[in-house]
C-alpha cells in the first residue's frame, strides 16, 4: 500500500506531513485488530477510501490558522485526522458517542504527534462550544444532523464560504436534501479525484 495517491493530489505536503500520512496504515492495522473502526477490506484501500476521501473537504475549503473545526461522529478519525495533518495550525475537536472509538483516535493522534487534535467521548448534541466549521462523514441524514449542530457556529466568518457544515456524502442525494429542507451547495469530488470510488462522492455545504 502506498501513499502515492494522496501525494498525487496534495503534492505540497511537508516532509512531516508525508511522514504522518505514511504512518497511518500501520497505526490503523494495529488499532483495527483491537477495536474495529474501519471495515477489514478497506484497510487495504486506506489511502484512497479514507485519507483521500477525507481530504476531499480540503478541495472545497482551506481552513485558516486558529480556526476551530468539529468532526461529528469521527469513528476512527475520519475525516478529522487527515484534515488535522493537512491543516496543522487549525484546531480540530473530534467527537464520537462510542468511547472505544475515541480511544483509537486519541492513540492515533498521539502517535502522529498531532498537537491540534482533541478527542472527546460525547454526543454532538451535548456540545456547548462554538466552531467555525463542522465536518462529518457517514453519521446520519442531513435532516437529523443539522439540529445537532445548529447554533454552534461562530458568527464571524473569514473564509470563502461562511462558517457552516462540510459533510462527505455519496450516491443520489436528491431525496435526502429535499427532506432536510436545507439550502445546500454540492461539490462533486469526481471533479478533483479521477478514481471510480469518487464518481458519486460529494462534499455538501450547508451554511451554519
Ligand atoms: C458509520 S460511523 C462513521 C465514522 C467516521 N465518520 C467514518 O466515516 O469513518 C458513524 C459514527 O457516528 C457516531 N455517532 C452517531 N451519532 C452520534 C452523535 N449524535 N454524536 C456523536 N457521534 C455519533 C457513531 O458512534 C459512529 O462511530
Amino acid at each position: 500500500m502506498t501513499s502515492e495517491i494522496v501525494l498525487q493530489y496534495f503534492p505540497d505536503l511537508s516532509n512531516e506531513q508525508r511522514e504522518q500520512i505514511e504512518k497511518l496504515p500501520a497505526l490503523y492495522e494495529h488499532w483495527n485488530s483491537q477495536i474495529n473502526v474501519i471495515s477489514r477490506k478497506d484497510i487495504d484501500l486506506l489511502f484512497e477510501r479514507h485519507v483521500l476521501h477525507s481530504l476531499g473537504i480540503a478541495k472545497v475549503m482551506t481552513f485558516l490558522p486558529g480556526e476551530n473545526v468539529l468532526d461529528v461522529g469521527t469513528g476512527g478519525g475520519f475525516p478529522g485526522i487527515p484534515l488535522a495533518i493537512l491543516f496543522p495550525e487549525t484546531q480540530f475537536h473530534l467527537v464520537d458517542s462510542i468511547g472505544k472509538k475515541i480511544k483509537v483516535v486519541t492513540e492515533v493522534a498521539a502517535a502522529l504527534g498531532l498537537k491540534n487534535v482533541r478527542a472527546s467521548h460525547l454526543r454532538a448534541e451535548q456540545l456547548t462550544e462554538k466552531f467555525d466549521f463542522v465536518v462529518s462523514r457517514a453519521v446520519t441524514q442531513l435532516k437529523d444532523f443539522y439540529p445537532w449542530v445548529k447554533g454552534k457556529f461562530n458568527k464571524q466568518s473569514n473564509n470563502k464560504l461562511p462558517n457552516g457544515i462540510l459533510y462527505l456524502k455519496g450516491g443520489d442525494l436528491t431525496q435526502e436534501i429535499k427532506e432536510s429542507g436545507l439550502s445546500v451547495t454540492q461539490y462533486h469530488l469526481k471533479d478533483y479525484f479521477k478514481k471510480e470510488f469518487f464518481e458519486t462522492k460529494q462534499v455538501i455545504y450547508v451554511k451554519g
